[in-house]
């Protein structure tokens, strides 16, 4: 079977600049690719890079997109390097719509964000990083969520640890009915010593009297290199360790599963790698997952979600699809309707 292949580059700006220790990401890039078979039936994906955290550059991708010329078979898709982690991901996934696709003329369903077929997940919000998280909390608790991740590592430990014991507060004054979950993700900035002191800060909450907050893991405390000092804190406190850019890609995933993680895996399906091999993997070892966007538009967003909804772990840990960091222009667009304003 043949497909002809189109691609479309993209660019929007975050509705609100996302701070972390990797720097101030203001503007989302990515292409959206896709393909439409002899009958006209078509599948879109999205190429959405994070080259911070391993995957192509977004002239990779280009570049890879142009040498594929107009048409293109299994034998291309199922051969994509595997440094093209974004690439792989998105022509995979669009391959697997365009050739599932039960009608004849088909495209892919036009879906905002809340009516994802997967009501079944819950989200997780991400707070500003610094001082607004209290507020930005309430804000979002408001909105329905109940899960929320807050990048640290950002500003000295002195003003972060301050900022934090104001988001407890916060929490403890609200007399609420339902407890918070508090994701914090150091995106790998602290020391083994920062590590343990925010650790034990954590691990002294349960002392506060009925305070409805729990901290559901710390994300990459450490470098990506330095896998030995999280196996270590992993032993030496009970508060569970999530890894990210240690496992962005699949074939990091593989390595660190090999030397010994058993934590959490924070994924990423939009820069993994291949779709059929990240389900593969994750049906097979059985890893405590969460899956977490890279701020994709919908139509990353879409073939994620499918995925985390597949594989969602029996932990049933909420996705990192909070949509609060959207792009400008706010409302969402058909999918139709996005290709064609390309
Ligand atoms: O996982 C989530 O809750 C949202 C996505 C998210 O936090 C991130 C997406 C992409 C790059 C990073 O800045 C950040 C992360 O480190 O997980
Ligand atoms: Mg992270």
């Amino acid at each position: 079977m043949r497909y002809q292949f189109e691609f479309r580059p993209y660019r929007r700006p975050f509705k609100h600049p996302l701070t972390t220790p990797h720097g101030t990401w203001e503007v989302r890039e990515g292409i959206i690719v896709r393909l439409t078979d002899d009958r006209g039936k078509v599948g879109y994906g999205e190429i959405a890079p994070v080259p911070w955290f391993g995957s192509e550059t977004l002239a990779d991708a280009l570049s890879f997109c142009e040498q594929l010329g107009h048409e293109i078979g299994p034998e291309i898709i199922f051969s994509i390097p595997p440094r093209l982690t974004a690439c792989q991901f998105a022509i995979e996934s669009a391959w697997e719509i365009v050739s599932t696709q039960p009608s004849a003329i088909a495209v892919q369903p036009e879906l905002g964000f809340e009516d994802v077929p997967y009501h079944h997940l819950t989200y997780s919000g991400l707070l500003p990083a610094g001082a607004g998280a209290a507020i930005a909390r309430q804000i979002l608790w408001k909105q329905g969520y109940r899960t929320f991740k807050w990048k640290i590592g950002v500003a000295p430990i002195e003003a972060e640890l301050k900022s934090f014991q104001q988001l407890v507060r916060s929490l403890r004054d609200s007399f609420l009915q339902e407890t918070a979950l508090l994701r914090l993700d150091a995106n790998g900035a602290l020391t083994y010593d920062q590590a343990c002191r925010w650790l034990e800060t954590c691990e002294r909450l349960g002392e506060i009297e009925h305070l409805p907050l729990k901290i559901e893991f710390l994300e990459q405390p450490l470098a990506v290199g330095d896998l030995d000092g999280m196996l270590q804190l992993a032993d030496r406190f009970a508060i569970p360790l999530a890894l990210d850019e240690s496992v962005a890609g699949l074939s990091q995933l593989r390595q660190v599963y090999r030397e010994g993680w058993r934590g959490i895996f924070v994924i990423k399906p939009c820069i993994a790698g291949s779709p059929s091999e990240l389900r593969q993997f994750c049906q097979t070892q059985a890893i405590d997952a969460v899956f977490s966007s890279v701020f994709e538009t919908q139509v990353g967003r879409q073939a994620a979600l499918k995925i985390a909804a597949e594989l969602q772990n029996p932990g049933d840990r909420a996705v990192g699809f909070g949509i609060t960091h959207w792009f400008e222009d706010g409302e969402e667009v058909s999918i139709d309707r996005l290709w064609t304003d390309l």
